[in-house]
């Protein structure tokens, strides 16, 4: 059944066809599990991602460097040794917290940038009375 709010289809599937009644009801008891751990990947992104903001505006308020490489060694270090015991690749585990962090670092950089005043012929607002702006953050 779609859901109606999202339009999500849980049984879309380009194998229907081609399974057996009872291989594909087990496949999509399975895939149930998976929508759920999906969904919860999300929120726990976009809860990081809040976090990570704070500690955007920190740095772009202070003047410090978005990355941080030291902090990002042992975090990686960490990460290694938990996906190790829980039995996750700990080279898939370095990967995808690189590839979380990549993306938080061009977030900071977005918040320094905004938080300039602006530079060059276009930005001189003296003609028209404009106050530089400060502080605009996204
Ligand atoms: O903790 C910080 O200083 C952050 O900016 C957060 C974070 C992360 O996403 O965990 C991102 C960039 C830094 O290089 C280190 C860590």
């Amino acid at each position: 059944m779609t859901h109606p709010r999202s339009g999500f289809d849980p049984a879309a599937s380009s194998l229907a066809g081609d399974v057996a009644p009872e291989v594909m009801a087990e496949l999509l008891s399975v895939r149930s599990s998976i929508d759920n751990i999906d969904a919860t990947l999300v929120y726990l992104l976009a809860e990081r991602f809040k976090a990570t903001q704070r500690v955007g505006h920190l740095k772009a308020e202070h003047d410090l460097p978005a990355g941080d490489p030291q902090r990002e060694a042992a975090q990686i270090a960490r990460l290694r040794m938990l996906a190790e015991e829980a039995q996750l690749d700990p080279a898939f585990a370095e990967k995808f917290l690189n590839f979380i962090i990549s993306e938080v670092i061009r977030h900071h950089q977005a918040i320094s940038e905004n938080r300039k005043p602006p530079t060059g012929p276009a930005a001189d607002t003296s003609s028209t009375g404009a106050a530089g702006e400060h502080g605009v953050h996204d």
